[in-house]
């Protein structure tokens, strides 16, 4: 077994949980109170600019020239493209441009971004991609399994929600993270594959926090 797949297996019972949280479930719906949805895409924003802050991070503790160009590729699609969904929701909701930059991070925001960045900063390549590995992994799977209900594509408010993360180009950065993790692990001791455990554990269990957050519209009380 692979070593993102024997992660996968440790974080089994939170991605479950993530799977059905009522957040993602009435996306598939589209039931979700779309106070909700506001909430979450202001929210969701500010965590978009710290994780591509670590993708470039990624760019600086690449080890050559081709993974450095990946980690800028991938920040520039973060930047430009997941990034421009968030804009695009936000005009059709009525959210100005600046409410959407000076929104204050709620709790969760602030501690699972400030997060990843502390590893991303302190440890190796590997550490950094097990922290942000959880949050593309993740999405990937959970557009996937939405995008199975009849309608959920077309839904007038989440469709497009369900179209990115279902999407084979979001795919391809959770699959390229896992190949990365899994030769960068292929010579790592136990105590270090231990702390790529810790790492990805907590970075799945802040994505249910994230979920539970934006549900709740809970910022700092
Ligand atoms: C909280 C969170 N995790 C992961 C993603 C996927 O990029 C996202 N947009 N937001």
């Amino acid at each position: 077994m692979s070593f993102t797949q024997y992660l996968r297996e440790k974080a089994d019972s939170i991605w479950q949980a993530n799977h059905k949280h009522p957040f993602v479930q009435e996306i598939g719906s589209g039931t979700l109170d779309i106070e909700a949805f506001k909430y979450y895409m202001k929210q969701d924003y500010l965590y978009l600019i710290e994780y591509s802050r670590v993708f470039a991070l990624g760019a600086v503790k690449a080890p050559d020239l081709e993974t450095m160009a990946i980690f800028s590729n991938y920040l520039q699609s973060t930047l430009n493209e997941e990034m421009a969904l968030h804009r695009s929701y936000a005009k059709r909701l009525g959210i100005s441009e600046e409410e959407l930059e000076n929104e204050e991070p709620a709790a969760t925001t602030l501690s699972y971004s400030s997060y990843m960045i502390s590893e991303a900063q302190k440890g190796s390549l590997a550490h950094l991609i097990a922290a942000i590995l959880p949050c593309a992994w993740s999405y990937a799977e959970i557009g996937q399994t939405l995008a199975t209900i009849p309608g959920a594509m077309d839904h007038p408010n989440y469709g497009e929600w369900v179209q990115m993360y279902q999407s084979e180009e979001f795919a391809e950065i959770a699959n390229w993270l896992k190949q990365q993790l899994d030769s960068l692990t292929a010579s790592v001791n136990e105590k270090e594959k231990e702390q790529l455990e810790a790492i990805f554990i907590r970075s799945s269990q802040f994505e249910y926090l994230f979920w539970e957050m934006s549900y709740q519209q809970r910022s700092w009380t």
